[in-house]
């Protein structure tokens, strides 16, 4: 019998399709990146044929590196990047326009507009999550309002419209399927996250006709099969999930106060709160975590647009370190005498500030300042924001909430830096646990396609597997904590165009 899975993890900058084998530990794995397509400043689109071509190739070489044929494949499991927009013509498969990507902010005039006539109260009420152009609808307001002929055309039920997951899935079903999971449906800005349904209110506010839209299933369960031609026979399509709920499940953070922060571009921290939809009142989203028979896991999030990209900046940017893993090895020599803070707002501020139009700075510079202290400063920001982030989960949840999160589960390209995890340890005041597989997003699309498929253990079983390779435990002084936190919230104020911020 078929034990092993095939992932798909289609992310912001790359594609990498990992197998798994029946003890849920990746054998074989491959990458590709794909162009990052800026037309205009802030404006971040992506070729859909180019991702298409990324994920056929990295399959067929991770399969071919197992040495295993789509017979040998129990379940395809995808996490994906999430917010990102494909509008496509059901009747040629064609993608109407390049992907608008989460990061882009070219509907930032219509946000604002949105939160001044006073949609947000309601729009949080429904969705958990706040007016800003960094979620779907109004990315796929803009399509229709700008691309010829595609108003009338989705009118006419001509145009699907779907998140990067639905893309695939249409294609790897060769047009069969139109679907996608809860956790990508409750990041669009349509879907009512408690009824789990699309939204007819929100469809009229943002224009867009229901016949775009995909089916909403659950996170693990049948979405269809790969046409035969594509991977030498069929294979089932079992699990789909955003790539930081993925994360999640991959962390095995199945207990409501369990929290997992991945530290990759971005920085996207998620608590469970288990079947609790618990409203922000400190600018975090509420979304859903995962969709298993139905029923719906939430989770809090804050999402920070800027972590590992720090440090991409000082190599690429500045050229002053050769590689991310050099800041690391300079932080550690850097003067501590020197208090020197990086806010790191080169598209803004996210959560829980979301001041789309604040940019970063550096302060506390002198005649002394090297890049040693720059590097630390790129590092320490990561921490500085996850800090704020879980602040602001703490004040959401409330002391008495017996949730209350008390370790960190960390991820992500920068998750590698031993000098950055022990200074969240310090920065947070709480252990800080690195797991044995870095894998965590593919890991967590792995096991949901896998358990559907009734190849991989339940979940308390999976959670019982999960290792950490080494925690960081807190060992700063509290006076010190405090001081450092301190400067940061300076440096936030100094940065900030709009306090208390408006979205958009
Ligand atoms: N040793 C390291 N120290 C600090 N940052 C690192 C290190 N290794 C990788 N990074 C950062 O991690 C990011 C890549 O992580 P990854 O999880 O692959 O990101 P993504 O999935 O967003 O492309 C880069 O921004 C890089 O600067
Ligand atoms: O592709 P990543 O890993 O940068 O993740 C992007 C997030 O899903 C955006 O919300």
């Amino acid at each position: 019998m078929a034990r092993h899975t095939l992932v798909i993890d289609q992310g912001t900058t790359s594609t990498r399709s990992i197998v798994f084998d029946g003890a849920v530990s990746p054998v074989a794995t491959a990458q590709q990146e794909f162009p990052q397509i800026y037309p205009r400043p802030g404006w971040v689109e992506h070729d859909p044929e180019a991702i298409w071509d990324s994920v056929v190739a990295t399959d067929r070489e991770a399969l071919a590196q197992a040495g295993l044929a789509a017979r040998d494949i129990a379940a395809l499991g995808i996490a994906n990047q999430r917010e990102t927009v494909v509008i496509w013509d059901r009747r040629t498969g064609r993608a109407i326009h390049n992907a608008i990507v989460w990061q882009d902010r070219r509907t930032a005039g219509a946000c604002e507009r949105l939160e001044q006539l006073g949609y947000g109260g309601l729009i949080a009420a429904r969705t958990g999550l706040l007016i800003d152009p960094y979620f779907s609808a109004t990315k796929i307001a803009w399509l229709l309002e700008t691309v010829d002929g595609a108003r009338a055309a989705a009118e006419a039920g001509h145009l699907a419209f779907g998140t990067i997951d639905s893309y695939l899935l249409w294609r790897l079903t060769e047009g069969a399927v139109h679907a996608t999971d809860a956790t990508n449906a409750s990041r669009t800005l349509l879907f009512d996250i408690r009824r789990g349904a699309w939204d007819e209110e929100l469809l009229a506010l943002f224009g867009i006709p229901a016949a775009l839209l995909p089916e909403v299933r659950d996170t693990a369960g049948m979405f269809g099969d790969t046409a035969a031609g594509l991977f030498g026979g069929p294979i089932g399509i079992r699990g789909i999930a955003g790539d930081q709920q993925a994360a999640l499940v991959g962390q095995a953070c199945f207990r409501p106060g369990m929290v997992k922060s991945t530290y990759g571009t971005g920085c996207f921290a998620l608590l469970n709160t288990g079947r609790q939809a618990i409203a922000s009142r400190h600018r975090l989203v509420t979304t859903i975590a995962y969709q298993l028979d139905g029923a719906r896991t939430y989770a809090l999030e804050g999402s920070i647009f800027v972590a590992g990209a720090a440090v991409q900046w000082l190599r690429d940017g500045l050229g002053l370190i050769a590689s991310a893993a050099e800041a690391g090895a300079l932080a550690a020599e850097s003067d501590p005498g020197q208090p020197v803070y990086m806010v790191p707002a080169f598209v803004g501020l996210g959560a829980p500030h979301w001041d789309s139009a604040a940019r970063a700075l550096l302060t506390g510079l002198t005649r002394g300042t090297t890049r040693k202290e720059l590097a630390r400063a790129a590092l320490e920001c990561a921490a500085y924001q996850t800090r704020d982030l879980l602040d602001a989960m703490q004040a959401d949840t409330g002391s008495g909430w017996a949730g209350a999160p008390t370790v960190v589960r960390v991820d992500g390209g920068m998750s590698a830096s031993d000098w950055t995890m022990q200074f969240l340890a310090d920065i947070l005041a709480a252990p800080v646990d690195r797991p044995a597989c870095l894998e965590t997003t593919a890991l967590g699309a792995a096991y949901l396609a896998g358990m559907a498929a009734g190849v991989y253990p339940d979940p308390e079983t999976f959670a019982a597997a999960w290792t950490a390779e080494r925690r960081f435990a807190p060992s700063m002084r509290a006076a010190e904590r405090a001081e450092k936190y301190r400067g940061w919230q300076d440096a936030v104020a100094r940065t900030l165009l709009r306090p208390g911020g408006a979205g958009g």
